[in-house]
């Protein structure tokens, strides 16, 4: 196969959700079904979409028997439950160091501005499951939950031909403790989650990645309910400098392109010898590849191999593409760390492959697609928690606040705030 070799000024990665207008159609059709067919609508899609067969008269319980979730852990293989358990302790680690702290600052007239942090109460948390598993995700979305203290976690995933959700995502689900599960996936758990059904209570926050039907359905709930971000489609940018192997540069391209038809894998070097000789690893390592025809659909569509004149030119067009994923495949990696300042995560150094953040170093790999890390993260402990400021002044603050404060309300023809302020300079005066 053949991925596209380009010079850096010609280089354009739209990978705007705006990008799919037939797939954001169908997803608002998907939405709006459910908020008025509820689980009927549910039914009607995960039968459609996820292949589920309803037997006629028996009823189609949406939630996922806890004898389901007990059974699915039994059944995983005891190295698959270590593994878990081993990244579980890691990934909690990572997002206890995370928790925000408190604070209060002190007026000179003993006033009190503070802020303080509170969990969301319920949120509801995806875990794909289309093309694949993801147990990983389950540990990634509920686990910085779980920190920040939100006493109500529903997870949502597709069923696969047995009608449940793959047996290790629910092992995932009851080694954390979690036992409200549906088996939803795509634009109608988005939905479900977002408006409630008959079946499923609604939540105040939707977390969790998914492929584009998911990362569209967030988008559009936006709003009525919380999102994260737009975690969509994977991404990886390598940036290669002339020492990088070939052979780790096209299996970490591989590694992001083997998730979904529409993920996107890109290598930039000033190396126009390391770019041809990925060309040729690309080649070698797809042959054997169990999912090489989805990275082969992937690298045709959303990879590239592209040749800078310099390495500053690399960083900035990394930083106009805000990719998920950044590996730096570079001697003095390091050094390079502070010109990136839009990414979801970067991984530094030979020896750093990006699915080490995929399953086990501890950081999340719920993170912004599709330009998204221009302005938001990935996810963490903070995503599950509002600010609130608190405020408290006394009667002396007050007084010496006054004349400003009626000042300012008068400058926009707020009478009544003014007298807020006034009705308790006037309590002063009286002396009571
Ligand atoms: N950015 C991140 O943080 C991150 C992390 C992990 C995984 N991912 C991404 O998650 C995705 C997983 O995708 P997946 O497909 O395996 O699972 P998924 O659960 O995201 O999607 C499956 C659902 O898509 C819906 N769907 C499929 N075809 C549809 C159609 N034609 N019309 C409407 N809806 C349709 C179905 O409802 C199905 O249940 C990949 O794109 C992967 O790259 C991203
Ligand atoms: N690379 C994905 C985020 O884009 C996360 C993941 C889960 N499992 C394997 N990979
Ligand atoms: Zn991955």
């Amino acid at each position: 196969m053949s991925v596209q070799l380009v010079e850096g000024e010609a280089f354009a990665w739209k990978r705007t959700p705006s990008s799919a207008p037939e797939e954001s159609l169908r997803v608002a059709q998907i939405i709006e079904d459910v908020r008025v067919r509820k689980d009927e609508a549910l039914l009607h899609w995960t039968e459609q979409l996820d292949g589920i067969e309803r037997v006629t008269g028996m009823p189609f319980d949406l939630r996922v028997p806890v004898t389901a979730l007990k059974d699915a852990y039994e059944q995983t293989p005891a190295e698959t439950i270590e593994a878990l358990r081993a990244a579980a302790k890691r990934i909690r680690a990572y997002h206890e160091a995370q928790w925000p702290e408190d604070f209060t600052l002190y007026g000179e007239h003993g006033e009190q501005m503070g802020m303080v942090w509170r969990p969301i109460r319920r949120v509801g948390v995806y875990a794909p499951g289309g093309r694949g598993a993801y147990p990983s995700t389950v540990l990634m979305d509920v686990i910085p939950a779980q920190v920040a203290g939100v006493s109500s976690i529903a997870l949502a995933s597709p069923p696969g031909p047995d009608g449940l959700p793959h047996r290790d995502v629910l092992a995932a689900a009851h080694l954390l403790g979690i036992d409200e599960v549906y088996r939803i996936g795509g634009a109608q758990a988005v939905a479900a989650f977002a408006y409630g059904t008959q079946s499923v209570l609604r939540v105040d926050k939707i977390v969790g990645p998914g492929n584009l039907y998911v990362a569209l359905a967030k988008r559009q709930v936006m709003g009525d309910v919380g999102i994260d971000s737009i975690a969509g489609p994977s991404e990886v940018f390598i940036v290669a400098d002339e020492h990088a192997n070939p052979r780790f540069v096209a299996a970490d391209m591989l590694a992001q392109a083997e998730h979904d038809t529409e993920a996107g894998a890109v290598c930039v070097s000033t190396s126009e010898k390391l770019l041809a000789a990925v060309q040729v690893e690309l080649d070698r390592q797809l042959t054997d590849l169990p999912r090489a025809q989805i990275a082969r659909a992937a690298l045709s569509r959303w990879g590239a191999l592209v040749h800078v004149e310099h390495l500053e030119q690399a960083m900035d067009i990394l930083n106009d593409v805000a990719p998920e994923h950044v590996e730096l495949l570079m001697d003095d990696a390091d050094a390079w760390l502070p010109y990136i300042s839009r990414a979801g995560a970067v991984f530094l150094g030979h020896y750093t492959p990006e699915p080490v953040g995929d399953y086990y170093a501890g950081s999340n790999h719920v993170l912004p697609t599709h330009g998204s890390a221009r302005y938001a993260s990935g996810l963490g402990v903070h995503d599950f928690l509002r600010r609130m400021s608190v405020v408290a002044y006394n009667r002396e603050t007050l007084r010496s606040h006054a004349a400003h404060i009626v000042t300012l309300a008068r400058a926009e023809s707020l009478e009544a705030h003014a007298r807020a302020v006034l009705v308790r300079e006037e309590e002063n005066l009286d002396g009571n």
